[in-house]
């Protein structure tokens, strides 16, 4: 399992860089990242949020998380102006959810793990998703979009449960 960094650690504010060659040390990143989302019940996980800093994306919308997707080189571009509320949570800021807003309908062009070409016109939840991830990768937090008094409880409630999570984990 990989160490996911939590909210506000700056490395999380780094620009991920494009992939240049899927070389086997990516794909074992790959598989190190779909394990550690599933492991913390992520449908979602981009390679900033544990600390590598290519431009890299695992998802799983299944219901029996077995079906992974892999972006590599994400392009997302909006297909719709309208924006709709999502209720969303973040991995690297646990237990804090709050709504935003964004484009329900956006088209993704990226490379599987494979390096086979993706172009997609995806909606609802996976374009919720990839929109979440792809901030991601360009240092943007979901909570960045919350008001001050927002971000300073976000802070205050992450450093919280960090502290219960090293204290199970010590007993
Ligand atoms: O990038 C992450 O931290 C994983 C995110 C992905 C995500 C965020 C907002 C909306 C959809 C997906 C989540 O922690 S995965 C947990 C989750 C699951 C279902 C719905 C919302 C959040
Ligand atoms: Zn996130």
């Amino acid at each position: 399992l990989l160490p996911i960094l939590n909210y506000p650690d700056p490395r999380l504010r780094t620009l991920a860089k494009p992939v240049k060659e899927v070389t086997a040390e990516i794909k074992t990143l790959i598989t190190d990242m779909i394990e550690t989302m599933y492991d913390a019940q992520g449908i979602g996980l981009a390679a900033s949020q544990v600390d590598r800093h290519i431009q890299l994306i695992v998802m799983d919308l299944s219901e029996d998380k077995d079906s992974p997707r892999v972006f590599i080189n994400p392009k997302v571009t909006p297909l719709v102006e309208e924006k709709q509320p999502y209720e969303e949570g973040c991995l690297s800021v646990p237990e804090v959810y709050d709504s935003v807003e964004r484009p329900n309908k956006v088209r993704i062009e990226a490379l599987d793990e494979n390096g086979e070409k993706i172009d997609e016109e995806v909606e609802g939840l996976l374009a919720v998703c990839i929109q979440h991830e792809m901030d991601h990768l360009n240092g943007v937090i979901f909570v960045d979009y919350l008001s001050r008094l927002k971000q300073t409880r976000a802070r205050d409630k992450v450093r919280k449960v960090v502290k219960i999570r090293e204290k199970q984990g010590e007993q």
